[in-house]
């Protein structure tokens, strides 16, 4: 007695067995996948694509393959590589000059999520090279504007915008935020930001997640890729933070917007290898890049560290710490202002002012570089760069000695002639007056009053002449 109900229950239990038989096939692969590929340092489980699970076949849509036509007909790559990353998760911390390109060609290339955290807001100064951002988005926050301009190349990315820092505090929290099959912290700073460098790089190394790591100044550019396949974490190779003076910002020492534009890209472009499957080969290796040259040249770095205080055998460091005390320096790009002289060896651009109408005879002496003296000064200052000043050069010590004594001879009596330091932002100014000072000492021109000028010429133009040019 063979009911017909009997044996549509049989077919369809022998479907669903089927489907099961299916399903843990797949989940066997993922398994064997998985345990060949694990090792102590973080993996990419990158092999592991969305299959439909009876066909095996992996699924785009009609529109993806059009969209996405030109990368799907790379071999290296392929609908498995293109599936892959659309499953990958990128954090990019900063969306400036790197973060602006790094996160434009990962969303055109089809990224899963995209997470955009600055807490920075756009300016002017920026648009050279932070190409997310337009004239209409000034004073917005960055990832804001950032996480629009992305929206319009590719609305099926998902894109988390952040405005804030990152910090000690919401790091790890928002690093594992990033639990795709594959996830990744892009870091794109600017190579002054230390204390970001450390604090990004703790908490990749705490929450296993690989970093692709890059820096433009000037017309030079660096890349690295850390805790990757156990190569080297940031802390292994800079275990000590540099001294805070040697360090560098755009701001000081001005980039060419395409430098970044090209390093952000090759960041772009290892996320990319790394999620669809290929893999970096960055690990261990410093890329530098040298615009003036056309060169780029690759360097070994030393292997992952036994004794490194965060991915070590027996670390330290086992939780975030305060990164602006362990470096020194603050965890911002902005610049930091420099405290060196006494109250009274130092005067506010309101009281230079006062000078200026009362006509007190003195000497400016503006002591930035040649190239910032082109773009603007004021007209009565005489120009010797700091350095100049420092390597105690000959024609330059001539000059200043010439322009005191002319003042001298203009003043009446034993009067002494005063020299007022100035420079961009009130910190070489400074230095340039502890130079001065110890030229001077012992010789005719030892009882000087040599001051600077608070905050230079930018203050200046704040808080006197908004005319100046800010720059
Ligand atoms: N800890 C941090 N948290 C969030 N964003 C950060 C952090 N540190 C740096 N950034 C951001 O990273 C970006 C770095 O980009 P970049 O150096 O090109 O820009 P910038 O700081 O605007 O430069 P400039 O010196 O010309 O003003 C900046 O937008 C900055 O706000
Ligand atoms: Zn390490």
């Amino acid at each position: 007695f063979w009911s017909k109900e009997m044996s549509e229950d049989v077919s369809s239990l022998k479907a669903q067995l089927e489907e099961k038989k299916n399903e843990i096939a797949i989940l066997s692969r993922k398994l064997a996948q998985l345990e060949k590929g694990q090792t102590s340092a973080p993996e990419l489980h990158h092999k592991v694509t969305s299959l439909n699970p009876l066909t095996e076949k992996p699924a785009l849509s009609r529109e993806d393959i059009l969209r996405y036509s030109r990368q799907l007909l790379l071999p290296e790559l392929g609908v498995r590589g293109h599936l892959n990353i659309s499953k990958t998760s990128v954090l990019i911390v900063g969306c400036g000059g790197l973060g602006c390109p790094v996160a434009q060609y990962l969303a055109a290339a089809g990224i899963g999520r995209l997470g955009l955290l600055d807490y920075d807001e756009v300016e002017l100064s920026n648009l050279h090279r932070q190409v997310l951002h337009g004239e209409e988005n000034q004073g917005q926050a960055k990832a804001l504007s950032a996480a629009s301009t992305i929206k319009r190349l590719n609305s099926s990315v998902e894109c988390v915008p952040y405005h804030l820092q990152l910090t000690p505090d919401n790091a790890l929290q928002l690093v594992q935020q990033y639990p795709h099959i594959t996830s990744v912290v892009a870091i794109a700073t600017s190579s002054n930001n230390v204390p970001t460098r450390y604090l990004v790089n703790d908490s990749c190394v705490l929450s296993g997640k690989p970093l692709v790591s890059a820096s433009a100044l000037r017309m030079e550019g660096q890349l690295t890729v850390y805790n990757y396949q156990g190569g080297p974490c940031y802390r292994c190779l800079y275990p000590v933070p540099p001294p805070p003076e040697t360090v560098t910002n755009c701001s000081d020492g001005g980039v060419l917007g395409v430098v970044p534009g090209i390093m952000g890209c090759f960041q772009a472009l290892e996320v990319l290898k790394m999620a669809s499957g290929q893999g970096s080969s960055c690990s261990q290796q410093l890329v530098m890049f040298d615009a003036q040259d056309s060169r780029w040249r690759s360097i070994r770095l030393r292997p992952r560290q036994p004794d490194c205080a965060v991915c070590g055998e027996k670390p330290s460091v086992t939780r975030l710490v305060d990164y602006e005390a362990f470096c020194g320096s603050a965890a911002t790009d902005k610049c930091r202002k420099l405290n060196l002289l006494s109250k009274d060896q130092r005067i506010t651009v309101q009281e230079y002012k006062c000078l200026l109408d009362t006509a007190s005879p003195h000497l400016l002496l503006d002591v930035r570089p040649l190239v910032e003296v082109d773009i603007c000064s004021l007209p009565f200052s005489l120009n010797i760069p700091l350095s100049g000043l420092a390597e105690r050069k000959e024609d330059n010590l001539l000059l200043l000695r010439d322009r005191i004594s002319q003042l001298k001879q203009q003043m009446a009596g034993d009067c002494q002639p005063a020299v007022y330091v100035i420079c961009k932002l009130g910190n070489d100014s400074q230095t340039a007056v502890q130079v001065l000072e110890k030229m001077m000492s012992g010789s005719e021109l030892s009882n000087f009053t040599v001051k600077d000028v608070i905050g230079g010429l930018m203050a200046w133009a704040t808080i006197i002449d908004p005319t100046f040019p800010q720059y």
